[in-house]
Parts: C-alpha cells; sequence; structure tokens
C-alpha cells in the first residue's frame, strides 16, 4: 500500500457511533441517507483517482464516512461544506485527529453560496488544454440537489469559472442510478436525454459502479451511480449555456417524435415550418431522427445553426414556446 492510502487516524469513536451519540437522524426534508461502510466510501475515493497532495472540497460530508476516506489519502487541503449543522461536532473531531496530516476547513454552508476562488486560492492552476489541476470535488448529496448542481458546474465549466478558473478539475458525484445511467447514455441508448447531452458537450463522463440502497442509512428506495466527470479539453459546443440548453431541451421536449418536431418549437408558431426546415438544413441532420438517435455532434450543429438563424432573426432568441403568449409578444 503506498504512503498515500496508508494513513491511520487515531481511534475515532465509528460514523455509526457518532450517529448515535449526537443522535443524527437523518433529515428527511434534506434528503439525508449515510454511508457507513468503509469498503464503499474508499471505493468512491479511489475512483476520483490521484488525490494525495491535492486540494480536495467534499459536498455535503454529513457525518463524515467519505470524510474519512478523504483523509486516509493525505489530500494536501481538504475543505467541506455542509449545509447542516448539527454535523458540525463530528467533522471538527475528524479535523483534529487529522490536524497533523491534512489541512482541513469546515464550512457551514450551501454549496451553491460556497467561493471556489477563495478555498482553492493556495492551490496551483493549469491551463485549460493541460492535464486538469490537483483539485478535486467529491460527493454524496440528495439526488435532487447532485442534478441541479452538474447542471450550475457545467455551466460554470463552460465558462471556465470558479472551481474551473483553475483549469479542468475533475468531479466524482453520486447520483440516482437512473440519472447515472442518463448522464452516460451514448446515442441510440433509450436512456439519452438532455443531461446526456449537456454533460457530454462539456466532459468526458463515466459511471464508475453502482452501490446497492440497502449501503445507506437509511435505505433510499433506489441504488446510486457513481459517475466522474472531467471537463473536456475541447468541448464540443462553444456556444452561450443557456443557449444551448434552451435547444437541447426543445427537442427533447418532444423525445418520440422526429427531432424536427420538437426543434421547431424553438420558433414562434408562424415560422415553425419554415425555420425549423432552416435549422435541420443548416445543421445537415437528418430531420426524421429522434431525438435520442442524434449524434453529440449532430447536437451542436443544430445549436450553431440555431445562433446562426438568431443573428438573422434577433428577436427569435428570446422566443420560448412555454411562455405564455403575451411575454413572447413582448419579447418579438
Ligand atoms: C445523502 S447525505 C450524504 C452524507 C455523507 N456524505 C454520506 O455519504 O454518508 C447528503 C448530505 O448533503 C448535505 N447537503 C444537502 N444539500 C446541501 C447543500 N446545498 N450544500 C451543502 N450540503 C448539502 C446534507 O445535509 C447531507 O449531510
Amino acid at each position: 500500500m503506498s504512503v498515500a492510502t496508508s494513513l491511520r487516524l487515531p481511534p475515532l469513536p465509528t460514523v455509526r457511533d457518532l450517529i448515535k451519540l449526537y443522535k443524527l437522524r437523518a433529515l428527511r426534508q434534506l434528503s439525508q441517507n449515510f454511508l457507513l461502510d468503509e469498503r464503499i466510501t474508499d471505493k468512491i475515493v479511489k475512483a476520483a483517482g490521484k488525490i494525495h497532495n491535492h486540494h480536495v472540497l467534499e459536498v455535503g460530508p454529513g457525518p463524515g464516512s467519505i470524510t474519512r476516506s478523504i483523509i486516509k489519502r493525505q489530500p494536501k487541503k481538504l475543505i467541506v461544506v455542509e449545509k447542516d449543522p448539527r454535523f458540525l461536532p463530528t467533522l471538527e473531531l475528524l479535523k483534529e485527529a487529522s490536524q497533523n496530516h491534512v489541512k482541513m476547513e469546515i464550512e457551514i454552508n450551501d454549496i451553491r453560496s460556497y467561493n471556489f476562488e477563495a478555498g482553492f486560492a493556495d492551490s496551483s492552476s493549469n491551463e485549460w488544454t493541460d492535464r486538469p489541476p490537483p483539485i478535486h470535488l467529491i460527493g454524496n448529496l440528495p439526488f435532487s440537489v447532485s442534478t441541479n448542481l452538474i447542471i450550475r458546474w457545467l455551466h460554470q465549466i463552460s465558462q471556465k469559472s470558479s472551481a474551473w478558473s483553475f483549469g479542468r478539475a475533475p468531479m466524482t458525484l453520486t447520483f440516482q442510478k437512473e440519472v447515472a445511467e442518463r448522464i452516460v447514455a451514448p446515442v441510440t441508448d433509450e436512456q439519452r436525454c438532455r443531461l446526456s447531452v449537456m454533460c457530454q458537450f462539456w466532459c468526458d463522463v463515466d459511471h464508475k459502479f453502482t452501490i446497492p440502497g440497502k449501503a445507506f442509512l437509511p435505505k433510499p428506495d433506489v441504488d446510486v451511480g457513481v459517475v466522474t466527470f472531467t471537463p473536456l479539453k475541447y468541448p464540443l459546443v462553444k456556444l452561450e449555456f443557456k443557449m444551448v440548453e434552451k435547444v437541447i431541451r426543445t427537442i427533447f421536449n418532444m423525445r418520440q417524435k422526429y427531432a424536427i418536431k420538437g426543434g421547431s418549437r424553438l420558433f414562434p408558431e408562424n415560422l415553425r415550418d419554415e425555420l425549423g426546415l432552416k435549422l435541420f438544413a443548416l445543421a445537415d441532420v437528418d430531420q426524421r431522427t429522434r431525438p435520442f438517435e442524434l449524434t453529440n455532434e449532430e447536437y451542436a450543429r443544430i445549436c450553431y445553426a440555431y445562433k446562426l438563424i438568431c443573428e438573422e432573426y434577433p428577436d427569435i432568441e428570446k422566443y420560448d414556446f412555454r411562455a405564455p403568449k403575451n411575454v413572447n409578444a413582448a419579447a418579438m
């Protein structure tokens, strides 16, 4: 075993004991499910790759099971961001026990308000097209939070901002198994959806393994997938994130129909037929393909074609078929 994996923490009560000691009942409203099996938390951290001497941010550490597995690998700095203040005493205990080996910072905060630039200020950075910087994000979050968070983080990746102002920092996150399968779903896969295309536009994604629901306390109704994301050196689109998201969402809105049916809804009703055809012709994409049958490259071409049409008809960009009629009328 390498030095990086051999760190033994001084004897500490187990996470199970701590949960009892501090009466840390999982809160349903925060969708808390705790992992107690060290072999599984070690496996999650191993999936993140080399973290020895790197900066790691763990989001949602809860009572600290994954945190222990991270500490054992001796990162240079470990930042934990936890929303629920009840976990502060157990996290303080871990910080104290590991203080001679790892610089640990505890932030009781919502991850969405956390300032990554400040947290990683003492880390080195790498050029975007160089290898990833020595920074990792790891988290076992509630499912709803992790899906929203990955969209938010993809947006920041597209802007090379926040944690990604330091380079292509990778992430290791858990999702409901079905969501993990959707994230990595290749073309023609029945799970392929908006999330697949958005994630694959900006990241290399890998569904590493699945954790059975019974490994959690309390047991959720579903199994859990561990997914790694490494931002691509060359994203498949270089367009404004919100515009790309709108195009992909609108096309997948009619999943079982030909893609042109959903794609046409990017345009107001009176221009729908004409501009829908133009969109697919400009993108050189067969309009009689279903959304899940389109490759990432075809989606990228559709986004660029949409951008061209918006340049020709500037008001089109403000049009959203889901918005009430009067909002669209005001925008046009
Ligand atoms: C599913 S539990 C996992 C706890 C621990 N990581 C484990 O694996 O046992 C998710 C944790 O994320 C925390 N959390 C939820 N939303 C959060 C947010 N927006 N920012 C930071 N932490 C959050 C919850 O309080 C909880 O501790």
